[in-house]
């Protein structure tokens, strides 16, 4: 599927109206960028806020994320990361404000069609059987943990599940049984499961969860490299560790428990400053050959 860049249902937002934090006057270094020129916006939330046995995790988030944009959603523990990833995914509904999804709001759409135009990266993927790589890959299009039964891909199916199987560095792999991959390999599976179906958004959540350096590593060169051969996708990663960001993040939130505490450019908002605001803790951040790293301790703010 392609984003429909002229959708009339989606109208475009001043950056202005997108405000970081709890309803204050928006500070202009908080603001998001300018947007791509003609790039449609893929996700919009409004003023969300999402409370749940009374307790309110999520209060005024507001989000526009656009073709081509690729969003960090960092915070600490607990700060909801994962609930704003389940809004961006059409799997939870806000409790308040209103939250667009490739250009349908929530509440006034079939969620089931939206899931298929998303591909999910989530690396507890909770298959049990031994299902192998290029299946996996392929219950990407049923949008199934297992195997749906009765269902049979098309030849086109097949290969283009084989192709992203190749793309991701498993080829001569694809009939090897999920069960026994290694975390690593499992990673790069449900990459290639979350773009089987063309989708135009992506979500990562805590995508190198598990993974150790060499394959953490190779699991972050693979997103680089899926967002330069799907360039018109979008994608959100959640993420508590700044060194798990892959370099071709554009776009960061910072999350402070239950409200945005920054927004915008990756580089403005990825400070020594904002993240030790956000997480309420001295943390010094630098940006190296394009990874960025937090660490304690001196040149800390
Ligand atoms: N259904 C629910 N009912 C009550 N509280 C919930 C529910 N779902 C999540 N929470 C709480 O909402 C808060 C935010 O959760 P969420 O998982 O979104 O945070 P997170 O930033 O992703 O956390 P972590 O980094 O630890 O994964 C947490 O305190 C969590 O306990």
């Amino acid at each position: 599927m392609s984003t429909d860049t002229t959708s009339p249902s989606v109208p475009a937002r001043s950056p202005s109206s997108v405000r970081a934090g709890t309803g204050d006057p928006v500070p202009p270094a908080d603001a998001p960028p300018p947007p791509a020129a003609g790039a449609a916006v893929v996700l919009d939330l409004r003023d969300v806020a999402f409370v749940r046995n009374g307790r309110t995790i999520l209060e005024h988030v507001d989000l526009t994320v656009r073709a081509g944009e690729h969003w960090a959603l960092v915070g600490p523990n607990g700060a909801g990361k994962s609930t704003i990833l389940s809004l961006c995914g059409a799997r939870d509904h806000p409790t308040r404000g209103e939250v667009d999804v490739l250009g349908s709001t929530l509440g006034r759409v079939d969620v089931q069609a939206l899931h298929s135009m998303i591909g999910h990266v989530n690396p507890r993927h909770p298959l049990r059987t031994p299902l192998t790589i290029q299946e996996v890959v392929l219950t990407g299009i049923t949008g199934t943990t297992e195997w749906r039964q009765r269902w049979e891909p098309t030849r086109a199916e097949v290969d283009r599940a084989r192709a992203l199987v190749t793309d991701m560095g498993l080829g001569g792999k694809e009939h090897e049984p999920w069960t026994t991959l290694s975390q690593g390999e499992r990673g790069r599976t449900i990459i290639a499961r979350a773009l089987v179906a063309d989708p135009a958004l992506l979500l990562l959540d805590e995508p190198s969860t598990g993974l150790d350096v060499a394959a953490r590593e190779q699991l972050l060169a693979t997103i680089d490299a899926v967002r330069v051969t799907h360039p018109e996708v979008a994608s959100v990663l959640v993420t508590h560790h700044l060194e798990e960001l892959p370099t071709s993040t554009s776009h960061a939130l910072l999350l402070a428990p239950g409200r945005v505490s920054a927004a915008g450019r990756a580089d403005e908002v990825l400070t020594t400053e904002a993240v030790s605001r956000c997480f309420a803790h001295p943390v010094h951040v630098e940006r190296r050959h394009g990874r960025w790293r937090a660490s304690a301790g001196p040149g800390t703010a």
